[in-house]
């Protein structure tokens, strides 16, 4: 449609000089950063002031799982010296710490954007035309909105699939999860992939039996079968039931009452029974039904927008970032994200091709990675250097009696360069950022080696890491 004629259509069409479509990480970034710079923009979301990390991801479960931590460390308060009479858990508030968490952090993004003079429109939006938009919000009201630029920050949806019998189970997403206010009797999960496995964890701490069931045949099954391994073995020692290489065929019941799982395992046909049932198996982008084909916006075959390095979509002047983008999904990549649109909407040229792409899975212990994995380098015929210790090695970890896991660096044959960390341990996400950083300067491993970091602190670990990497 011509410029004219959506004119024409849309006489009350509100002008902006920038629209962003959904108020993930980038976007609201985005938003406030240019907002600031006077430029006229307009916020479009349907529910979550902020996106999905602090309402319904990233922060609300680390929230729960420290809960389900201090659950923990009561169930072994005897061996750290300290009696109890009698404890129970209290799902209603422990979900209340949660609610107000997360409560704060919205009220925190209505300042921002009040101090950013940016206007958030809550309401569902969709393309009705090239950068042209029409926002239904939940009292019926429609407004049209037209950009300049658009930006569309719509994130991802949790995969159901088409299981017989799953849908109508009404199985719990994260987000009905996170809302729970009781321990369920037996908590099903389907997926072993970081929702899973974060959650298994948590609602195992405060008192379910679980059950976590993957298709594959390990947990993570991208990572290192050491690490798969030690993951198998940490979840199993606190009671959780896995299930590996598991095909499921139905399912019948209803969530929260009775389910049933039926599944082949290596030809055999087996049955599970709990009270709930979860899935977390993978995310679907929101980019269906949002009018994309109206305003030149192609997908790929996945479903995400197609961009190229510098984020930009098929149609000009329409840029797309985070999950939608199929950027890794992660809250740091999506803000990463926010840097690259905004640099090349001022007239850069950032890109995202070559950035570290660093993660943490807040299992206890934690799980934290950067750069190339074993299995990765032996596929793409890297060779490496391998040091790697076991957490017990680091003189901290034996005063928290936290001495699970081990760390591991690949460093280059010819070069001192680290090629890849990984940590699995306590406190292993703290450990990441000085090796990021290292990295990140092209300096050698010899620096985390010979640099004098406090005693007894976790980063003397990588003293003693970088000290057993063999010679050239
Ligand atoms: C349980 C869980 C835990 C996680 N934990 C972590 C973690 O610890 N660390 C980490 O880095 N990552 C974590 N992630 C991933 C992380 O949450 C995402 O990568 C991150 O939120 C980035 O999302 P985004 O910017 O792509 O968009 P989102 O934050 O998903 O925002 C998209 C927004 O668009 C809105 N929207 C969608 N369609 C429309 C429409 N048509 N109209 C209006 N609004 C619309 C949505 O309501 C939403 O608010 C977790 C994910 C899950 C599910
Ligand atoms: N700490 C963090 O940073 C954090 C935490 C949670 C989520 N996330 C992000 O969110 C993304 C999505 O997480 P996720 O766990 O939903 O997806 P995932 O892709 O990480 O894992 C999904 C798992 O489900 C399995 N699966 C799929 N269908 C199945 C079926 N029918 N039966 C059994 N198993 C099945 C897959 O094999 C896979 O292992 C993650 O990849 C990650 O990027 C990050």
């Amino acid at each position: 449609m011509s410029e004219e004629n959506t004119l024409n259509q849309y006489p009350d069409t509100e002008e902006y000089d920038l629209v962003v479509l959904g108020s993930g990480a980038a976007g609201k970034l985005i938003s406030w950063t240019l907002g600031k710079k006077g430029m006229k923009i307009a916020v479009v979301e349907r529910q979550y002031v902020g996106g999905a990390c602090p309402n319904i991801a990233c922060l609300p479960s680390k929230n729960i799982i420290h809960s389900a931590k201090v659950a923990n460390y009561v169930r072994q308060s005897e061996s750290f010296g300290i009696t109890k009479e009698k404890w129970q858990i209290d799902m209603s508030a422990v979900r209340e710490r949660k609610r107000r968490m997360v409560t704060d952090l919205v009220n925190i993004h209505h300042d921002l954007y009040k101090q950013s003079g940016v206007d958030l429109i809550m309401g569902e939006g969709q393309f009705v035309a090239p950068k042209t938009l029409s926002v239904k919000s939940s009292n019926g009201g429609v407004r049209i909105l037209k950009g300049k630029r658009i930006v569309i920050n719509t994130g991802t949806h949790a995969a159901i699939g088409t299981t017989p019998g799953l849908q109508d189970a009404n199985p719990l997403t994260h987000v009905e999860a996170l809302e729970l206010n009781l321990v369920p009797e037996h908590f099903i999960i389907l997926g072993g992939g970081f929702v899973g496995i974060e959650f298994a964890q948590a609602m195992r701490r405060f008192g379910s039996k679980v059950t976590l069931i993957e298709r594959n045949g390990s947990l993570i099954h991208r990572e290192d079968d050491d690490i798969s391994e030690e993951l198998y073995n940490v979840l199993s020692e606190e009671g959780v039931d896995i299930i590996t290489s598991a095909h499921i065929v139905s399912v019948e019941g209803k969530s929260g009452q009775f389910v049933k799982i039926n599944y082949m395992q290596k030809d055999m046909t087996k049955v599970i029974e709990g009270s709930h049932l979860m899935v977390a198996a993978g995310r679907i982008p929101n980019t269906s039904g949002i009018g994309l084909e109206l305003a030149g916006i192609e997908v790929t075959r996945h479903g995400y927008i197609k961009v190229n390095d510098r984020l930009e979509t098929t149609a000009t002047d329409v840029w797309a970032a985070g999950e939608c983008a199929g950027s890794p999904h992660f809250t740091h990549i999506s803000e990463n994200d926010f840097h690259v649109v905004v640099d090349n909407i001022l007239g850069g040229n950032k890109v995202t091709t070559g950035r570290q792409v660093p993660f943490c899975m807040f299992t206890d212990p934690e799980l934290a990675r950067i750069g190339l994995s074993e299995k990765e380098a032996q596929e793409q015929g890297v060779a490496y250097r391998l040091a790697k210790i076991p957490f017990g090695a680091i003189l901290r970890t034996r005063t928290l009696s936290e001495t699970k896991g081990f760390m591991k660096a690949l460093v280059d044959t010819e070069s001192d360069r680290i090629l890849g960390f990984c940590a699995f341990g306590v406190e292993a996400g703290e450990l990441l950022a000085p090796v990021q950083v290292v990295m990140s300067a092209q300096l050698p491993y010899t620096i985390l080696r010979d640099m004098i970091f406090s005693h007894p602190t976790m980063a003397e670990g990588l003293n003693s890491l970088f000290g057993s990497v063999p010679a050239r």
